[in-house]
């Protein structure tokens, strides 16, 4: 691969930002700004470390992680609107940088003013912006507002607009941060399309996105922040998993709090340590979705009674590690349907055997037609750190068009008057 074919090249780039212990500590350092900073004034917070990717002309980049992971100082480093503590960014092709909402537009000046002021800002000239602003109009559909100054704007309008001129000034390369996020859902199914035509037509994207399936849907590449650490990068699907197991177990701490069972100290101390334990302990053998008399399927009906059943064998032969045991379900797509675990159950953590079998019931399956598949998984005594997991394969359900969507809910229809 030649160097023109790469967009952005990110090497090694960490983010260190200064906190004053003292406001009188900040105030000393402005009268020493010719010195470097007097670390004894400050506390050091690393908010990236050591994070390195590319990516290819026209391929798009999700990037996710919670909030403070250091998902918008990225984009800025990208963006050329902050600079790095080490570690370079290379960028080949004119960026439009779509970061904070209200960035980039004067707020006294009126919509169409500002369209105007931002072509500028990329070199395009007044004449080339009378071409182009009736689409960015068409797009943005904010009506008269646009002859209005934009701090009358709602932040739904705000974004309308801001997104509607960066994908209009033939960007090569177009960054996104969440601003999308405060559209309504119009909008958004609208910045997709926006989205797949940019790039079908070459333009790199990069998008901060708390949305996992958006970078599933959308995304060609992931990149999964944690605390200012590169977590996952590659395939969206193995990333944006490995995320949603993060909220889960995150939600897992929280409601292990809530309860009074952990210290929010305990939790934030697990929250640390909570990727995947290391070294294989534990195997997944044998998944298998059975029906109610014991016979493998690979299809079958709504309503039916349904087995999901796996073998474990625990490698290390230890029973020191308790484990809980955890099923997630999936439409073929990856979208997350629903998952549950042992714990949640009520069921205390196991002390395994060298082998074992775990069997989950689900009668009436509520299901509707569709493509499915579960993931089992072995985790430890809390729920939280994975010692193992496995899916099915894929498996159909089909209805007798009793409805349509995902599931189908019990009820009783009442019909009054
Ligand atoms: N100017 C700054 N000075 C000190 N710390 C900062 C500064 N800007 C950001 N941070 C810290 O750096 C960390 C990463 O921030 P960043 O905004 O990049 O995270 P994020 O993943 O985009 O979060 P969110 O999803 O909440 O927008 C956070 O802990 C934040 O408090």
């Amino acid at each position: 691969m030649s160097i023109n074919d790469i967009a952005v090249k990110v090497e090694s780039i960490s983010k260190c930002y200064y906190m004053y212990q003292k406001p009188e500590d900040r105030l000393k350092q402005m009268f020493l700004s010719r010195f470097p900073i007097e670390k004894s004034f400050v506390k050091e917070f690393w908010a990236l470390r050591d994070v390195s990717f590319e990516i290819k002309k026209g391929e798009t980049l999700g990037i996710i992680g919670r909030n403070g992971s250091g998902k918008s100082t990225l984009l800025q480093l990208i963006a050329n609107t902050l600079s790095p503590t080490s570690g370079s960014v290379r960028v080949n092709g004119r960026v439009s940088a779509l970061l904070e909402l209200g960035s980039g537009f004067n707020p006294e000046f009126t919509g169409r003013e500002n369209v105007y002021l931002s072509g500028s800002i990329y070199g395009i000239s007044k004449s080339e912006m009378d071409m182009k602003i009736g689409e960015i109009l068409d797009f943005a559909d904010i009506g008269e507002f646009i002859d209005q100054p934009v701090k009358t704007f709602s932040s739904g309008m705000f974004a309308r607009l801001a997104f509607s001129v960066a994908i209009n000034v033939d960007p090569d390369i177009l960054i996104v941060d969440e601003i999308l996020a405060v559209g309504d859902s119009a909008f958004q199914a609208k910045c997709n399309r926006a989205f797949h035509k940019l790039s079908d037509e070459g333009c790199t994207v990069l998008l901060v996105t708390q949305d996992p399936y958006m970078v599933r849907n959308f995304c060609s590449k992931a990149l999964y922040l944690k605390k200012g650490n590169v977590i996952s990068y590659g395939n969206p699907t193995a990333v944006t998993d490995k995320y949603l197991r993060e909220i889960e177990q995150a939600q897992s701490r929280d409601m292990a709090v809530e309860d009074g069972l952990i210290s929010k100290e305990q939790a934030q101390e697990m929250d640390l340590n909570s990727d995947l334990v290391e070294g294989p302990i534990f195997r997944i053998e044998d998944v298998k979705i059975l029906d109610a008399n014991y016979q493998p399927v690979d299809k079958f009906y709504t309503g039916d009674d349904i087995i999901l059943q796996f073998k474990y064998l625990n490698l290390a032969k230890s029973t020191k590690e308790k484990v809980v045991f955890v099923f997630s379900l999936y439409r073929h797509d990856d979208f997350y349907i629903c998952g549950n675990t042992t714990l949640m159950d009520g069921l205390s953590p196991f002390t395994p055997k060298n082998e074992g079998i775990v069997e989950v019931r689900f009668p009436n399956i509520r299901l509707l037609s569709g493509n499915y598949k579960f993931r089992v998984a072995v985790d430890d005594e809390r729920g939280i750190g994975i010692f193992t997991e496995a899916f099915t394969k894929p498996f159909e359900v089909e209805d007798n068009f009793e409805a349509v969507g995902l599931i189908n809910l019990e009820r009783n229809w009442e019909v009054k008057g």
